[in-house]
């Protein structure tokens, strides 16, 4: 019987640094000669981190979480990925920050990839300086408590991320919170910009009886499957151009609810910037400008009022 193709999974919160972390493991791959294959999941319509992937095996799953919406799609990715012609030596799944990887190793399991695929580590990125917050009843929802539960719960590896934006105090506690919730044999390793070595990051941690169980565990569906997402993207259009210093402005003052910011903006001089906001910090880096790629920014957060924001968005950043 051919060898099965391994599998790491890559789950963690909204902008806690998964996308960081596939560009390490995927050098790290090349590096041992492996040919890798990519799935990357975006609960919005697009994917404007596309460009970091270019030269890459990706198929790109938009619009839906592949953990429920769109758990059809998984599958069918996962079986283009065993054609003759597009056979891959190693394969990433990036979820969305808010997908629970319970459901995608119940995917495999339940829908016969198991025979072709094995899932070797499932890597919880998790954002150091933001941990507390969102695990805290006062800064946080009930819905973002028990998926970071149920994302650490099934965790091999948790790469204690974004290490340089906290003091050694808030770094202790973190790490004796997650600990308290671990297996005493599950890995923390701390990282800033998900730097880790790649026996770490690709060793094989598959613990199938452990994975079987957690996977039958209890977690939170509706009857038709889906999660009670009350996660929203929104996808705001620029026909125009940016200023850099009012967008970066505009996203810092934004309600605590949106956690997450992305996208493409272009500025007066036509030069097109990648932005991304997480952690509440803004980051802006230059792409090229024969990248095809409509600008836009994305914004995802819980019971977002659509409206609202994109009125605050016309005032605040397209009127100065
Ligand atoms: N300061 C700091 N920033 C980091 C670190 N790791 C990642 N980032 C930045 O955090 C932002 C979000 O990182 P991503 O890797 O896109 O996070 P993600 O988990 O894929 O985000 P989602 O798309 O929301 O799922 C980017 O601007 C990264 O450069 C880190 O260790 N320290």
């Amino acid at each position: 019987m051919k060898q099965k193709i391994p599998v790491y999974i890559l789950t963690g919160f909204l902008g806690s640094g998964k996308t960081t972390v596939l560009l390490n493991m995927l050098e790290h791959a090349r590096k041992s000669g492996l040919k890798p294959g990519l799935l990357l999941n975006e609960a919005g319509s697009v994917n404007v981190e596309r460009y970091l992937f270019q030269e890459e095996n990706m198929i790109e799953l938009l619009d839906g979480c592949i953990c429920c919406s769109i758990k059809d799609d998984l599958v069918k990715a996962c079986q283009f990925y065993l054609r003759e012609e597009t056979q891959i030596d190693i394969l990433f799944i990036e979820g969305t920050g808010v997908s629970n990887p319970k459901d995608i190793v119940a995917a495999f399991h339940n829908r016969g990839l198991s025979h072709y695929f094995e899932i070797n580590s499932i890597i919880n990125v998790i954002d150091a300086s933001k941990y507390l917050e969102y695990k805290s009843v006062f800064s946080s929802s009930k819905e973002i408590r028990e998926l970071l539960k149920d994302q650490l719960e099934i965790s091999t590896l948790v790469l204690l991320n974004k290490i340089d934006l906290l003091n050694g105090r808030k770094k202790e506690k973190v790490i004796n919170h997650i600990r308290a919730q671990l297996n005493s044999n599950d890995q923390i390793v701390e990282t800033t910009y998900g730097r880790a070595n790649g026996e770490i990051l690709l060793k094989n941690r598959y613990i199938e009886e452990r994975q079987t169980k957690e996977v039958q565990g209890n977690h939170h569906h509706h009857a038709n499957g889906q999660h009670l997402h009350s996660f929203q993207t929104i996808k705001l259009e620029l026909w125009s151009y940016v200023e850099k210093e009012v967008l970066e402005k505009w996203l810092i003052s934004l309600p605590d609810y949106i956690y997450r910011g992305k996208g493409i903006i272009q500025t007066k001089e036509k030069r097109l910037l990648q932005f991304q906001f997480s952690s509440r910090n803004v980051v802006f880096k230059e792409i090229d400008q024969f990248y095809h790629v409509t600008p836009c920014v994305i914004l995802i957060g819980q019971d977002m009022n659509k409206q609202l924001i994109q009125n605050s968005f016309q005032e605040n950043v397209y009127s100065r």
